[in-house]
């Protein structure tokens, strides 16, 4: 999908006078991403283009392999995506970092990124997808871990509208709710979220919104789900098997 759209865009020819293939691929990325820069959009094209491979910049020439995190608060998502992370080669995006990150940087959105993350709801889509397609040009990866993302359909579907593709994989840390209050209220970030009344909030807010979106992945055949109970190294045992069965 990502191929067809961008890979058309680029190779569509041959170019008018007043309409080369980037700026026709410009132009149309601009009704999707009206704040993107033109230069971060050829970027993108060539980086997503399964023609790019003799760009020449030495980033990669293909879609990355991309697999969403899914679970519970506290289900141990960023715990298994370093061990990915690190034994995997994969980039690791957390949602909730970038959003974090955003609210550091004392901009008019970060706070209103902060209100949103202490009510324990769900900060609109346009947002979070913006932030993580950034993230993914910045890091020139092939191989992506999206970690607590989508968390509603609005977020899966504007993933798809914004990004254009759609993840190979999905992986789901299957944890009962007992466990994820525990490990929250031990986890001592100094997490503005991490109290009972917002963990409470949050974990409704997973029952109702995103377990429907991991009910649609699965539908899909796309998901991997986890018994998240169990040591950190237990846990890795069965998300080492996945990976290692996977052609990336
Ligand atoms: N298997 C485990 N057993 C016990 N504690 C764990 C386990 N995995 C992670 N933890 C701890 O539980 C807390 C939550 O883990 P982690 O931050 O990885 O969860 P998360 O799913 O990313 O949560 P959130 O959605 O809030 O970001 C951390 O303090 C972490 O060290
Ligand atoms: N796709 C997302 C991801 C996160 N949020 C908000 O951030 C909070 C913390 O997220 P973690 O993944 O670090 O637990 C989460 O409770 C949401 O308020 C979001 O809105 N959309
Ligand atoms: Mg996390």
């Amino acid at each position: 999908m990502w191929r067809r759209r961008l890979g058309a865009l680029l190779l569509r020819s041959p170019p008018s006078s007043s309409s080369t293939a980037a700026s026709s691929l410009q132009h149309r990325r601009h009704h999707l991403l009206p704040t993107q820069e033109p230069l971060a959009l050829n970027r993108l094209a060539r980086l997503f283009t399964s023609q790019a491979g003799s760009d020449g910049d030495g980033g990669h020439s293909q879609k990355p392999f991309i697999a969403f995190v899914l679970g519970g608060p506290g289900s141990g998502k960023g715990t298994q995506c370093t061990k990915i992370a690190s034994d995997f080669g994969f980039a690791h995006l957390s949602a909730g970092d970038l959003l974090r990150h955003e609210i550091a940087s004392g901009s008019e959105k970060g706070e209103l990124i902060l209100d949103i993350i202490k009510q324990g709801r769900i900060v609109p889509s346009e947002i979070t997808v913006e932030l993580i397609r950034k993230a993914m040009e910045m890091s020139n990866a092939n191989k992506v871990l999206i970690d607590g993302f989508p968390r509603c359909e609005e977020n899966r579907v504007a993933f798809e509208r914004i990004v254009g593709t759609e993840p190979d994989i999905v992986i789901f840390f299957d944890c009962p709710e007992d466990e994820m209050v525990k490990r929250l209220l031990g986890r001592n970030q100094g997490r503005v979220d991490d109290n009972i009344e917002t963990i409470k909030k949050r974990l409704k807010v997973f029952e109702s919104l995103n377990i429907p979106v991991v009910d649609y992945y699965s539908s899909r055949g796309k998901v991997h789900k986890i018994n998240a109970t169990g040591t950190a190294d237990e846990i890795f045992e069965a998300v080492r098997r996945i990976f290692s069965s996977l052609r990336f």
